[in-house]
């Protein structure tokens, strides 16, 4: 069993919107019987507003504080599995609680692909943007290099099926585990 899960039992999923952390996060909750967390979703019962409401009213540096703190909370827990938010990996504090408090899987797939799963849904403030395909390439690139700095496990989503992509974390996480 992979040492980093081992200590504290604990998922955290990283990765840029639309990769699928809400959604392999919930399955792989389910497959292991443990509580699913997503950070968005804790912050907006929290505060009773949407990601969306709270960018418009306290702007992205206030949402990040509010994030900074549930990801500080959320990690504190133990043997849960973490949707984090696409930008949770910008603070180095967040960074360390991920990095020190679980196993840090980062989702991957290509920004064409991120493009096709986002572009119907509108509650991803940092996509409603003149180019968002565009705005997806930048901050891919600012911030894959965190993503890579802190993951114990990549894993592709776009040549995988979710069933799959569960199947393949729960085998890198218990070894022994018969699939
Ligand atoms: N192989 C896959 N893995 C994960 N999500 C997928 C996959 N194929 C299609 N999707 C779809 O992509 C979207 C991912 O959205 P979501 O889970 O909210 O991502 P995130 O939380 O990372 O922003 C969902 O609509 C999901 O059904
Ligand atoms: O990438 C980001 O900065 C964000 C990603 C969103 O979460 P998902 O990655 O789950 O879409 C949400 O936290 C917010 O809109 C900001
Ligand atoms: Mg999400």
């Amino acid at each position: 069993m992979s040492a980093e899960f081992k200590q504290h039992n604990n998922i955290f999923l990283v990765g840029l919107m639309g990769v699928g952390k809400t959604t392999i996060g919930r399955q792989l909750a389910t497959a292991l019987d443990v509580p699913f967390k997503d950070s968005d979703k804790e912050i907006e019962e929290r505060t009773g507003a949407s990601v969306s409401l709270i960018f418009e009213v306290e702007g992205e540096a206030g949402f990040r504080k509010r994030e900074t703190a549930m990801i500080a909370e959320l990690t504190a827990q133990k043997g849960i599995v973490l949707a984090t938010g696409g930008g949770a990996i910008l603070s180095e504090e967040n960074r360390k609680c991920l990095q020190d408090r679980g196993l840090v899987v980062y989702l991957h797939a290509s920004v064409d692909e991120l493009f096709r799963r986002t572009s119907h849904s509108r509650n991803r403030p940092l996509l409603e943007t003149a180019n968002p395909r565009e705005r997806l390439e930048t901050l891919f690139n600012e911030r894959h290099p965190f993503y890579k700095s802190i993951a114990d496990l990549v894993v592709d989503t776009e040549h995988h099926t979710v069933k799959q992509v569960v199947k393949y974390i729960l085998k890198r996480v218990d070894p022994s585990k018969d699939l």
